[in-house]
């Protein structure tokens, strides 16, 4: 296994650009095993959960190319088996479960995994795939589906779940007649899956706003598409330059996306201007804590909570940091007091109240955004930081250390 030592105090100068991003990269993926012909994908960020996605589409009998940011698939033969060994990793994998429906009339997927941040059940993805005319059973970690063909239906959401609907919008864009998607996700990775799956002939509309339509069609064919930026890595440096007290210019940041964390960070006291396709990014007198309440898109992402916590530390006065998606996202709290932080955890609410420093230490990484908030800790921190466990961290961050090397910091990867 691998760990992070981070030698801290370095303010980060220079240039980071973005890489394409996780979260909209794998549904557009799963969506590959939809239509007839070859698909060209590029700024697909080099992930270990883009590998696994790629092994997965594999054992489902699609044959995949993955060179310099563009991945080619093509999906003739197509099995219906979806393995626990893959799945139990990723929790996007279960979103081939809709698209196999459509096209197979069966498939037999394993529940799935995916970061340890709170019980994550896919009751709404089955409850709208049964309503299109599939049928379920659960056995042994398996989820075994059928239908005679998906219809079109009229589904509307308890909450307004992202990966549901994705899933949903994949298995209707087949699906025989009009799907109505009400109280649907309005996040931006949503966005680009409409985009991609109209751009393979799917007939989505509405993406973005609560309603989504998708009219399905007989075929997909294949296109070639860019996949967005990644917004939450891009949070993420956006944190990294006032947490160091250095200046960065993020490239290729899709800063509309990032709009409730950017005002955030500016009522923290971080500067943060747009040039074109870049952001300058730097603190702007002392930093502030403020509070923070994640909860669906266009408001802030629960992705960047333990990033904004680990900002936070270091801010002026207290601010409270309520999560609201997921009910055990809090697990990088006691990663960040044992570094000097001062935070109070109750519920779904952590009290923080700024210290004027953190001081290295051995700390273990529990999941994704917790591990980065742990190396942004580490960035600020006087002396060393030892992040262990840092897989999680190589899911969703595109050559980490390589990135913030180049911009200044001491940072290397070792073998545990
Ligand atoms: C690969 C990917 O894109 N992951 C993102 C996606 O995850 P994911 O798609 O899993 O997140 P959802 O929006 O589905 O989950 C939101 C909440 O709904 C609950 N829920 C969801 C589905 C369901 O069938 N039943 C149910 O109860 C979940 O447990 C959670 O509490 O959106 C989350 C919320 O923005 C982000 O944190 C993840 O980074
Ligand atoms: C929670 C995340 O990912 P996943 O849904 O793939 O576990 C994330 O990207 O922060």
């Amino acid at each position: 296994m691998d760990k992070l030592i981070i030698r801290g105090g370095k303010p980060l100068h220079g240039t980071i650009r973005v890489s394409g991003s996780k979260n909209a990269a794998l549904p557009i993926l799963m969506a590959c095993i939809l239509p007839k012909g070859r698909i060209e994908l590029t700024n697909v960020p080099r992930l270990a959960d883009i590998r696994t996605t790629l092994k997965l589409l594999n054992i489902l009998g699609c044959q995949t190319w993955f060179q310099d940011g563009t991945v080619t698939v093509q999906c003739d033969e197509l099995n219906s088996h979806a393995p626990y060994e893959l799945v139990k990793t990723m929790r996007a994998s279960v979103l081939c479960l809709g698209p196999l429906l459509a096209l197979l009339g069966e498939a037999r997927v394993a529940l799935p995994g995916g970061c340890a941040i709170g019980s994550r059940p896919v009751d709404l993805h089955l409850k709208g795939l049964e309503k299109m005319g599939a049928k379920f059973e659960l056995a042994e970690g398996y989820i075994n589906g059928t239908t005679n063909g998906l219809k079109g239906a009229r589904i509307a959401l308890d909450m307004p779940t992202v990966g549901g609907t994705e899933h949903l919008m994949m298995a209707a864009a087949l699906a025989d007649g009009e799907t109505i998607l009400e109280n649907a996700a309005r996040e931006p990775e949503v966005v680009d899956l409409a985009n991609f799956l109209n751009a393979c002939g799917a007939r989505v509309t509405g993406h973005g706003t609560s309603v989504v339509r998708i009219q399905g069609v007989s075929r997909l064919k294949g296109c070639s598409y860019t996949v967005m930026p990644d917004r939450i890595e891009a949070g993420t440096y956006l944190a990294a330059a006032p947490i160091t007290g250095g200046e960065l210019r993020l490239e290729n940041c899709p800063a509309a996306a990032l709009d409730a964390v950017i005002m955030k960070m500016r009522e923290m006291g971080v500067s943060i201007e747009p040039d074109g396709d870049s952001v300058i990014v730097k603190r702007d007198g002392e930093l502030r804590c403020v509070d923070v309440s994640t909860t669906y898109y266009p408001g802030f992402p629960t992705d960047m909570q333990a990033q904004i916590m680990a900002l936070m530390c270091l801010g002026k006065g207290a601010g409270m940091v309520e999560e609201n998606i997921f009910e055990n996202r809090f697990m990088h709290v006691m990663e960040l007091a044992r570094m000097g932080a001062d935070i109070k955890l109750k519920g779904r609410t952590a009290l923080v109240r700024g210290v004027d420093r953190l001081v290295g230490a051995p700390v273990m990484a529990s999941d994704l955004r917790a591990s980065a908030s742990l190396v942004l800790a580490g960035l600020a921190a006087q002396g060393t930081t030892e992040v262990q466990r840092i897989y999680h961290l190589d899911r969703g961050y595109e050559r980490i250390e390589e990135k913030l090397r180049a911009v200044g910091a001491d940072i290397e990867r070792a073998k545990e």
